[in-house]
């Protein structure tokens, strides 16, 4: 009964306060943030994916919010674009291949160089380890240290680790996002 009552109160809500966020994956290239979008878009993952060239945009509505989704590039030919498609968006979200530990370092490097651009200050940051489905992925606190996360200051950051293969953590990286969008 109270679930049905909380459900009716959400839908009323929903009527009125329509919210919209707006946010930018990123990440190196392989790292799954295509994968990403097509599992919170349509709960579908394929393991033959292509790479993104440039970038793609997809809308995703989730009840009342509606999330206009930037998906990056992220081969070196892309990265330079990044910054530009994350100013003024609500949250980054920022996918790395927590099994690929070749790609770390890269990873870390891309990141701070990112962060310390003036127009990005204090954005909120969603970092995800993908693929915790394979063996060897980096646990959280394990990529809070490799990624050097503490040392980022004035703004929020969170982590989490995902799989997009096994759907794993996908509605707490949904309700993350939409509790970022704004009213
Ligand atoms: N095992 C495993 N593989 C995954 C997972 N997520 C994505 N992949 C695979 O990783 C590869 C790259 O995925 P993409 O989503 O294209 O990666 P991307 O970050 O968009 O790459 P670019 O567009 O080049 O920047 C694909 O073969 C996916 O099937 C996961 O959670 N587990
Ligand atoms: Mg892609």
């Amino acid at each position: 009964m109270a679930s049905w009552w909380e459900r009716f109160l959400d839908w009323l809500r929903s009527l009125f306060f329509k919210k919209e966020m707006e946010l930018s994956l990123i990440g190196l290239q392989n790292a799954g943030k295509t994968s990403l979008v097509n599992v919170v878009a349509t709960g579908a993952f394929h393991e033959d994916m292509i790479p993104t060239v440039g970038f793609n945009m997809r809308k995703v509505t989730r009840g009342s919010v509606t999330i206009k989704l930037w998906d990056l590039g992220g081969q070196p030919r892309f990265r330079s674009m990044w910054e530009r498609y994350c100013r003024g968006v609500q949250a980054i979200v920022y996918c790395v291949d927590a099994a690929d530990h070749d790609s770390l370092d890269t990873a870390r490097q891309e990141l701070h160089d990112l962060l310390t651009k003036p127009s990005l200050a204090g954005i909120p940051l969603l970092v995800l380890g993908n693929k915790n489905d394979l063996p060897g992925a980096l646990s959280t606190n394990e990529l809070i240290d490799r990624l050097d996360l503490k040392s980022l200051r004035a703004r929020e950051v969170c982590v989490y680790s995902i799989s997009c293969k096994n759907q794993s953590n996908i509605d707490m990286t949904i309700d993350w996002l939409t509790k970022h969008a704004k009213s």
